[in-house]
């Protein structure tokens, strides 16, 4: 049996507090086999009733990234255009994809027809199924950190416009596009605290007890 010491309890910390959503990438590329092995990561992770839900598509086709990017800008614009005064200049100033430069783009779906897993634990909740893929994602996140490899979510995206220029199956749900590369610089706080947009609350903030 494996057991971890008090030096990887400290370093696995550090992990989390360094975690970070990026979307400020440099654009060299990344090594050979890089994406592949962080999705070989993810699959390690949970899923309901061991159904491994998670269908992942790397994105290297210029027209559809082409198209992606596209995309955000359109869905950018029209969020913007929900916010008002003060609040709109800041979401304006915002930089909220790294699309243009990441290497890598990664595109991941949920799929809600897959008979993988018998159904167990989905009957009474079949978000489940999603639950399992952001989990996934989750550990993808870490694990790409630990190499010194940033990943960015981006969800200001149509997901059927995502479904169309992917051209992946009707079951797939989209749930994240993320960029994937070299982030241009390490930090312990979230990016949207340092430019004021909202602040990281303490863990008692959403803790209840009965
Ligand atoms: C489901 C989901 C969706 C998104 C995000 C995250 C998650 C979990 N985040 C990143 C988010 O803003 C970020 O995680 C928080 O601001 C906290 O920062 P750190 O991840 O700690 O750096 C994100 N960021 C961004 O710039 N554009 C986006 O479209 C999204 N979408």
């Amino acid at each position: 049996m494996v057991e971890f010491d008090d030096l990887f309890r400290r370093q696995l910390h550090e992990l989390f507090v360094w975690r970070r959503d990026v979307r400020r990438f440099r654009t060299d590329p990344l090594p050979d086999g890089a994406i592949e092995r962080l999705i070989e990561t993810a699959c390690l992770s949970p899923s309901v009733g061991l159904s491994q839900p998670w269908r992942f598509v790397i994105v290297a086709d210029g027209a559809r990234r082409r198209a992606v990017i596209d995309d955000f800008k359109a869905c950018n614009d029209d969020a913007l255009k929900s916010y008002a005064g003060e609040r709109a200049g800041r979401y304006a100033a915002l930089k909220l994809s790294g699309l243009e430069q990441a290497p890598g783009h990664l595109a991941v779906f949920a799929d809600k027809a897959s008979d993988i897993g018998h159904g167990l634990g989905r009957a009474t909740m079949p978000e489940t199924t999603e639950y399992s893929v952001v989990a996934a994602i989750t550990a993808m996140w870490l694990a790409a950190r630990a190499e010194g490899i940033g990943l960015g979510w981006v969800s200001i995206l149509n997901p059927d416009r995502i479904h169309t220029i992917l051209d992946v199956p009707s079951s797939w749900k989209f749930i994240a596009y993320l960029c994937v590369g070299y982030p241009e610089a390490a930090c312990d706080q979230p990016e949207l605290e340092q430019a004021k947009w909202e602040h990281r609350r303490g863990a008692e903030e959403f803790t209840l007890r009965r």
